[in-house]
């Protein structure tokens, strides 16, 4: 197996991607082509793609050493919102589900504590990877997401920890497994259960209450690399079992270039280090 080429300016697909498997840094060629084709059958068919032993071991060891290396800096963020992320419908009845709060504890690497030389970062600044996703979810175009802490972030879910239910800010997501649980620890989602314009009510109240008969799950090992549309698929985490934490790099892309997330959003989920960041920009600004 080739060693990790650290190289500034390779392209760390090259480096870390199984392209045997894979081979997504050619998708004209015949294999890769049918191998393109696949991913978007089962992506329109399914909403979702899941992409097993995506990087190399000798790469998993590294991505994963690196980021548990990183994560003691982390902040433990208690996550307190609900399933749109944002401010509560007040049209809503009272007792609407989709009023209701979730909580979740997550030690989490926002986009500004993952340095750029870093390979995490470095495997989502690729060219070939935000190519390939784009043309998995079959956009035009699509963009790696520009908000400054939500762009790429690195969480750890420790035993006992879930991560609650929600839709992503952005529309397509993109996993990557760094460590698996022992046991528990499961991605479960709704493919797909809202549009622009509408959603599948019945389908997200059932989740809600906690019935999963229709939730899509799946075990995935470290090393999967996984795409689905996290803006419109109701998702979240099951809880983690065993010893050790469960660590995933997520990756965000959209549409929209130069795309940033409200502050209000981003002081919610982040907490006191973003709010003190803005603030001190803010007083900065009114005093330049
Ligand atoms: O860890 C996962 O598999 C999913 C995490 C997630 O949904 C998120 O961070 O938005
Ligand atoms: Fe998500």
């Amino acid at each position: 197996m080739p060693e990790i080429n650290r190289d500034p300016d390779a392209d760390m697909v090259l480096s870390l991607v199984d392209l045997v498997r894979y081979p997504i840094a050619d998708l004209e060629s015949g294999k890769g082509a049918a191998f393109l084709k696949a991913c978007q059958d089962q992506m329109e068919e399914h909403g979702w793609c899941n992409l097993d032993g995506f990087v190399r071991p000798e790469a998993l060891e590294a991505l994963a050493g690196e980021s548990n290396a990183l994560l003691p800096c982390a902040e433990v963020l208690t996550i307190k919102r609900n399933i749109y992320q944002g401010a509560i419908d007040p049209t809503l009845p009272k007792d609407d589900p989709r009023r209701k709060e979730y909580t979740h504890v997550a030690t989490q690497l926002a986009d500004d504590q993952l340095p750029g030389d870093t390979l995490i970062q470095r495997l989502y600044q690729s060219e070939i990877l935000t190519d390939f996703v784009r043309r998995v979810q079959k956009k035009e175009v699509l963009h790696r997401c520009a908000d400054e802490f939500q762009a790429l972030n690195v969480v750890a879910l420790h035993p006992g920890s879930w991560h609650a239910w929600h839709y992503d800010t952005t529309e397509c997501t993109v996993t990557l497994l760094l460590q698996a649980a022992e046991t528990g620890g499961e991605f479960a989602f709704l493919p797909n259960s809202r549009t622009a314009e509408t959603e599948d009510r019945e389908a997200v109240d059932r989740l809600l209450a906690g019935d999963m008969s229709h939730a899509k799950t799946f075990g995935r090992s470290a090393g999967t690399f996984t795409l689905f549309r996290g803006g419109y698929s109701l998702h979240g985490v099951t809880e983690v079992e065993g010893a050790i934490p469960r660590v995933t790099a997520i990756m965000t892309y959209d549409e929209q270039e130069g795309r940033v997330i409200s502050d209000d959003i981003n002081m919610r989920i982040y907490g006191d280090r973003v709010k003190k960041i803005l603030a001190d920009r803010a007083a900065t600004s009114i005093n330049a």
